[in-house]
């Protein structure tokens, strides 16, 4: 059975369907084992978005998996978090940290077990709104016919300080839209449509030279201040 069959035969139950691929270990279909290289690229050519605060920036990285990206931004200096739906995945996100060195001071990295839509993890953390979160097949792993990229827009709005940024890694950009997900395809202008609307500027628009496999020449990086 596919990816996309399993969902598909999940009847729409699609929490169920993602605990039990983490209680399983069946991360294969989507971790890629390393951050990024269109992020890394991206955060080092535009230093401007992240000034040097008195306290560390705090960075919110909802579905991180296990946890690449959010290991990269702890590495900068950010207080980094990762968000995921099952415990056992926060877990495996706990353990491959543990055979990587520990980010530089004053760096951290958490990984947090909760429902992305549902305050109880948030109300467990000093930190309530981040100056950075960073979405890359998340938002598209949310079915669109239930009406969940609107919901992601405004409570990723919620999310972040006025002032803070959101950076898109935008795939599935080549994706036909009758074919199954997830990921769900997408369009840039997708983007701009929810974002605009709950209050981002969209302040960069770049076509990485590095990709991963999945989205090579295809992928593109938003950034967008809110205001
Ligand atoms: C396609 S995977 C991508 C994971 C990670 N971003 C990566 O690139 O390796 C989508 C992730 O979102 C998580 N997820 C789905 N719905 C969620 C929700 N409502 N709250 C938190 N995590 C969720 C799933 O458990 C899954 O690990």
């Amino acid at each position: 059975m596919s990816f996309q069959d399993i969902f598909a035969a999940s009847q729409g139950e699609h929490q169920g369907v993602w605990k039990n691929l983490w209680d399983k270990g069946t991360y294969h279909y989507w971790d890629r084992g390393q951050a990024s290289p269109s992020l890394v690229d991206f955060l080092k050519d535009h230093p401007d978005l992240f000034q040097p605060t008195e306290t560390p920036l705090t960075a919110l990285v909802p579905g991180c998996g296990r946890g690449h990206d959010v290991n990269l931004f702890a590495d900068l200096g950010m207080q980094a978090y990762g968000l995921e739906l099952a415990s056992s995945a926060t877990q495996i996100a706990r353990e491959f940290s543990e055979t990587i060195p520990p980010p530089p001071a004053p760096g951290s990295r958490s990984y947090i077990t909760g429902d992305f839509f549902s305050n109880e993890w948030l109300n467990r953390l000093d930190t309530k709104q981040f100056d950075l979160v960073y979405d890359y097949t998340f938002m598209v792993a949310l079915d669109p016919a239930k009406g969940l990229r609107e919901q992601w827009a405004e409570r990723v709005a919620n999310l972040i300080k006025p002032g803070g940024i959101l950076i898109c890694l935008e795939f599935p950009l080549y994706k036909a839209y009758d074919l199954p997900g997830p990921p769900w395809a997408i369009r840039s202008e997708t983007y701009i449509g929810l974002l605009e609307s709950v209050g981002f500027e969209r302040v960069h628009h770049v076509k990485p030279t590095r990709y991963l496999p999945a989205g090579k020449d295809t992928d593109m990086i938003s950034a967008w201040r809110r205001k």
